[in-house]
């Protein structure tokens, strides 16, 4: 068989250059599985590729191949690689790749790059100038560019139209799709020009009311959301529709409750157009997913996109010494340097946990010493965020021990910081941007808290404390907008039920719907009460002046916001609220 191409139900195996090479020659796009030997092709995407082949129905220009990553020159910087790659070839050039079998990132960029094929063979389109990938070899030094270039993260632009947002339906609509697993990564809201509606809409551009259109959307303010898929969260397999009949939207406030409820779920690998049709607002949201234009429209809305996109998290840890003796000028370094912190934490690393980390020289004889002074008082772990972030602070601390940081980095913080009776280098950074994410899982696991935005505030208040929240780094995991009846409220208060003022707290709840969230960042809990502030407004105005409570509270009942109190309270109330959703930290299990 070696040397032959031949084909196994939907794929072609390529096992040789020679095939390699030939392959190339496809018209259209050409979907690579790279393989390694000893754990065979992907499995779990035959599926996908399988009701993609059927559901697209182009066999001319859709192409699904199986390569061995040993036997192929081109592919040996993927040799060993632990995780399955998909490179998508269009026309013979290798246009971009996917790491790890994520089959909604992998879905939507065949469907992408076959209804650009689609367009271009219609004449709707000109074919771009593709920038061909390079390779690289995940041992060499810069494994963590490399990775960076792969992280190919899918967008989409979505427009919520004025008659939405005029009609209060954006915080509805943003709901369903934060719901979804999808992931708003930026936003904003403005009354589009005359040539950005055109540019936005230019394919039905020659529709009879189309200038009636223009005139709309001009008239009144839109939101701009750039959307992305969560890589992390799987949205679940089967759809569960509360109200399958509901088909027709209304405008009354029936419609409003039946939009308000979380109960409808995306189907596995939906888009997020696919998935606003089947929830009936595609009318009031309309979605851009071509990869061009996204990336057009993103220049246009959101300029600084791509370059915060770019910033890149790292792991730093300042061992005992240095952080009881030189914290100063370190943290003096770390802002000269442009990072910013974004979590800081003492910790005493255990036995356990110092030997792990310093794994690396468990043979040395040092080893003993090392762990003595590892775990001989609290060391500092720091987030930072950075452009380029992982590489900058690798290059800054220098090599892992004095000696080889001697012999070629002087300038390097391992010689500033280094002392005579410790060999390793006092300052640690992840190797690479899954060991940071790994390592700041570990030293900032993700906690979630429930909060609440009470009901009297207003449009405006509210899309500023989204901002607040965004700002300090919660994630927004889920989000809906509910009337809390005495049974809801009595989930989140269930503490004060027997307070005597509880009957005005469910009055002031009664007043209209209130925005419930799941909030997750570590140390949410606290985080967020931080945030809100005091109980009482005015006390939040004296002692915390840039509190959520001191700036938009009016009384200790009209105080806005809401947050669980502790970790317990905060599962508990998450549970009774969000009965569906599955917490990712094991500490929650
Ligand atoms: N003495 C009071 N009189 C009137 N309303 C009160 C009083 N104490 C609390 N409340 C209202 O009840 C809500 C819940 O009370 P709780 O004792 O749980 O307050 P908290 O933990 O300080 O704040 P929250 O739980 O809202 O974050 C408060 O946010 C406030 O609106």
């Amino acid at each position: 068989m070696a040397g032959k191409k031949r084909e196994i139900q939907l794929q072609a195996v390529i096992n040789n250059q020679s095939l390699w090479d030939e392959m190339l020659q496809n018209k259209g796009l050409t979907v690579i599985d790279v393989y390694q030997a000893w754990c065979g092709p992907c499995k779990a995407m035959q599926t996908l590729f399988r009701k993609l082949k059927t559901e697209l129905n182009e066999d001319e220009i859709l192409h699904f191949v199986v390569a061995e990553a040993n036997s192929i020159a081109t592919l040996q910087p993927f040799r060993d690689n632990c995780e399955p790659i998909f490179l998508f070839s269009v026309n013979g050039k290798i246009v971009t790749k996917i790491e790890g079998a994520n089959a909604p990132l992998v879905n939507q960029k065949i469907i992408n790059l076959i209804n650009e094929e689609r367009k271009i063979a219609a004449g709707e389109m000109v074919r771009p100038q593709y920038h061909e990938i390079t390779f690289v070899d995940s041992d060499t030094e810069d494994a963590g560019e490399a990775f960076n270039e792969n992280v190919d993260q899918l967008y989409s632009i979505a427009i919520i139209k004025p008659e939405a947002v005029i009609t209060g339906k954006t915080i509805k609509i943003k709901e369903k799709i934060i719901s979804a697993g999808f992931v708003i990564q930026a936003e904003d809201k403005r009354v589009l020009t005359e040539n950005q509606v055109r540019d936005f809409y230019s394919q039905i551009a020659d529709e009879p009311d189309f200038e009636d259109f223009v005139t709309l959307m001009t008239t009144g303010i839109s939101y701009i959301l750039v959307v992305s898929q969560d890589n992390k969260q799987e949205p679940p397999c089967e759809e569960t529709v509360s109200n399958p009949e509901n088909k027709e939207p209304k405008e009354t406030s029936e419609d409003q409750h039946e939009m308000a409820t979380p109960t409808v779920m995306r189907k596995k690998w939906d888009s997020l157009q696919e998935y606003l049709e089947r929830q009936n607002i595609s009318q009031f949201c309309d979605v851009e997913e071509n990869t061009t234009n996204v990336n057009k429209f993103i220049d246009i809305f959101f300029p600084d996109f791509k370059s915060i996109s770019k910033l890149e998290k790292t792991l730093a840890l300042l061992r005992p010494d240095l952080f009881q003796e030189k914290k100063e000028d370190v943290f003096n370094i770390i802002q000269d340097e442009g990072f910013k912190i974004l979590m800081q934490r003492e910790i005493v690393l255990s036995e356990e946990e110092a030997k792990t980390l310093c794994k690396e020289y468990e043979n040395e004889d040092y080893f003993g010493n090392l762990i003595e002074n590892m775990t001989s008082g609290p060391s500092l772990a720091l987030v930072l965020l950075r452009e380029n972030g992982l590489q900058h602070w690798k290059e800054l601390i220098g090599p892992s021990t004095v000696e080889e940081a001697k012999e070629r980095l002087l300038e390097s913080l391992c010689i500033q910081f280094a002392t005579k009776s410790f060999p390793i280098n006092q300052l640690y950074g992840s190797d690479s941007l899954e060991a940071a994410e790994m390592e700041i899982q570990y030293f900032f696991p993700p906690q979630n808290t429930l909060a609440l935005i009470k009901p009297h505030a207003t449009h405006e208040q509210r899309e500023e404390i989204f901002s607040i929240i965004k700002e300090a780094g919660f994630d927004i995991t889920q989000m809906k907008e509910i009337l809390l009846t005495k049974e809801q409220a009595d989930k989140i208060y269930f503490k004060i039920t027997n307070k005597d003022f509880y009957k005005d707290v469910l009055e002031i709840l009664s007043e209209g719907p209130s925005v419930v969230m799941i909030l997750t960042k570590w140390n949410a809990v606290s985080e967020w009460r931080r945030l809100m502030g005091p109980t009482d407004p005015e006390e939040a105005k004296l002692l915390s002046p840039d509190s959520i409570r001191a700036k938009f509270g009016i009384t200790v009942l009209k105080n806005c916001v809401h947050g669980s109190s502790n970790i317990q309270e905060a599962m508990e109330t998450i549970n009774r609220i969000f009965e569906e959703f599955v917490p990712e930290n094991s500490e929650e299990h």
